[in-house]
């Protein structure tokens, strides 16, 4: 594992710097979360736990120490304190592969000021990544129903961490397999694929080419039909050498098409297979698919049975951005907690301050979930009959609602940073079944629903306090 501990800003260290001097017993809890969710969505699959865990606790080595030395910005004290201080942060997390909504704190970090300071920029990196493109397969993996998606965007990712994290998350996000080799090892997930254009155009016809392939992979023998014209090449190539593996005791796997009108082409592809006796060959689609144009084609009946997936998803082209932020919600010192907040003329960048908790909330004896509830840490929220609640979105009317009968689920747990690592495809059923429990009109691709996150009202009037400075 490559230490991360640099990975971050400047500034970060500027201000360790500083906190170390002026505050060394101070204590302080950042919250990281998002105030939108990309693609006008309503909910996010948070992802990158692993990763950080992986990459904590910080710690510089005598190279890093002499570059900050280099850099004639910090006296000795300072480098001494980087080379030696006891990694003490504790963070607090919502699992990997939940649904999360804005405002609600992902992470927690409490810590000694400086070290937690230093979390900032690489806690974001990753988080603001994993869970961007996660989401972005959740959405791909809603449009495509029950048929699998291969995740195929190494190639066109921006860079190489983003393809082998980019692959997990997708996994995390819904999607069966990846073509990524090196994420397929490091994460254990399945792989898959089937062939290039290089492939056909190497050989002197389609036909040797597809019998070659045969000849290699009788069990895995996916044909790629577009290289030529998929209706008067591809395909009756592809039935030729069907037929002559049939004989030859293998089932064929199916045929893939990369180019041209996909709802029209595997229309006439579906006929042609059936026809031909091979009622059970796959169709598999590719070339630059998204959520929409999957929708799209099922609406248009197109019989697909496979989607492979690169650009759109990798990069999450259409809303790259998830805009994760950290911000201090409270400080220790001698033992008092002082509760801190951001105050900004946009309402929306108002932060929530003090220590919290994030509570799901189900109906009374059910798995439906119709609100979360962000609270103090130390309020006692536990099953209960009778609750008032504000809405926590600061452009909402705010207006105390009465909530009934429900029973709340806390969200945020203790971080393990010795915890083995869960492997993507458990991660994926585990969100699968959080996101069973949301009302379906948030689920919508297209304006879905907003799903309600309340805070308490103790928590409202310390926002309020500290909004008027009292
Ligand atoms: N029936 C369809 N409905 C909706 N979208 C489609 C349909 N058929 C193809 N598409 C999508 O339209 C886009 C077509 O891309 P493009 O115009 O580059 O055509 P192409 O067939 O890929 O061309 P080329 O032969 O150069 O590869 C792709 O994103 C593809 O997924
Ligand atoms: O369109 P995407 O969603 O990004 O899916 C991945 C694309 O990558 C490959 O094309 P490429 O032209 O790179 O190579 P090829 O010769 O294998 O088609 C593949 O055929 C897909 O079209
Ligand atoms: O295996 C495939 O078909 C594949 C892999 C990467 C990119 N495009 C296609």
């Amino acid at each position: 594992m490559r230490n991360l501990s640099l990975l971050t800003d400047l500034y970060e260290f500027s201000m360790a710097n500083g906190f170390h001097k002026d505050l060394p017993d101070t204590r302080a809890t950042f919250d990281l979360f998002f105030r939108k969710v990309p693609d006008q969505g309503s909910f996010v699959i948070t992802a990158g736990l692993q990763q950080i865990i992986d990459t904590l606790p910080l710690s510089f080595t005598p190279v890093d120490i002499a570059y900050f030395r280099s850099l004639h910005l910090w006296d000795e004290d300072f480098l001494n304190f980087l080379a030696t201080f006891k990694f003490d942060c504790h963070l607090q997390a919502i699992p990997e592969g939940t649904p999360v909504f804005p405002r609600e704190p992902l992470i927690t970090v409490e810590g000694p000021i400086a070290q937690a300071q230093l979390l900032e920029t690489l806690l974001l990196t990753i988080l603001n990544h994993e869970s961007l493109i996660a989401t972005k397969a959740r959405r791909m993996t809603f449009a495509a129903g029950d048929r699998p998606i291969m995740e195929f965007g190494a190639r066109r990712a921006q860079g190489a961490d983003s393809a082998v994290y980019g692959a997990r998350a997708a996994v995390i996000g819904g999607v069966s397999s990846t073509s990524n080799m090196l994420a397929g090892e490091k994460f254990s997930i399945p792989v898959a694929g089937t062939m290039a254009h290089s492939w056909i155009e190497a050989y002197p016809d389609e036909l040797t080419a597809f019998r070659q392939w045969a000849k290699f992979y009788p069990d895995n023998s996916a044909l790629l039909v577009d290289t030529y014209d998929v209706l008067t090449s591809g395909i009756p190539n592809a039935i030729t050498v069907f037929k002559e593996l049939r004989a030859s005791g293998h089932e064929p796997v199916g045929i893939r098409i990369d180019s041209g009108d996909i709802a029209s082409l595997s229309r006439k592809a579906r006929a042609m297979l059936d026809d031909a006796g091979f009622p059970k060959a796959k169709i598999t689609i590719s070339n630059a698919l998204d959520e929409n144009i999957i929708e799209s084609l099922l609406h248009q009946g197109a019989p697909i049975d496979n989607f492979g997936i690169g650009e759109k998803l990798i990069t999450s082209a259409s809303s790259p951005v998830l805009s994760g932020v950290y911000k201090l919600a409270a400080i220790e010192q001698d033992g008092k907690l002082i509760p801190k907040i951001k105050i900004s003329d946009s309402r929306e960048k108002v932060t929530i301050p003090g220590k919290k908790q994030v509570y799901r909330l189900y109906r009374e004896g059910t798995n439906k979930a119709f609100a979360d509830l962000i609270a103090l840490a130390d309020e006692p929220i536990t099953d209960q009959h009778h609750l008032d609640v504000l809405d926590s979105n600061p452009l909402s009317v705010s207006k105390v609602q009465p909530l009934n009968s429900f029973d709340a689920k806390p969200l945020l747990a203790p971080v393990d940073l010795d915890q083995k690592a869960v492997s993507p495809l458990d991660i994926q059923a585990f969100s699968k079944q959080r996101i069973a429990e949301l009302p379906d009109e948030t689920k919508r691709l297209t304006k879905p629903d907003s799903y309600h996150v309340y805070m308490t009202p103790q928590l409202a009037k310390l926002q309020d306090d500290l909004i008027k400075g009292k």
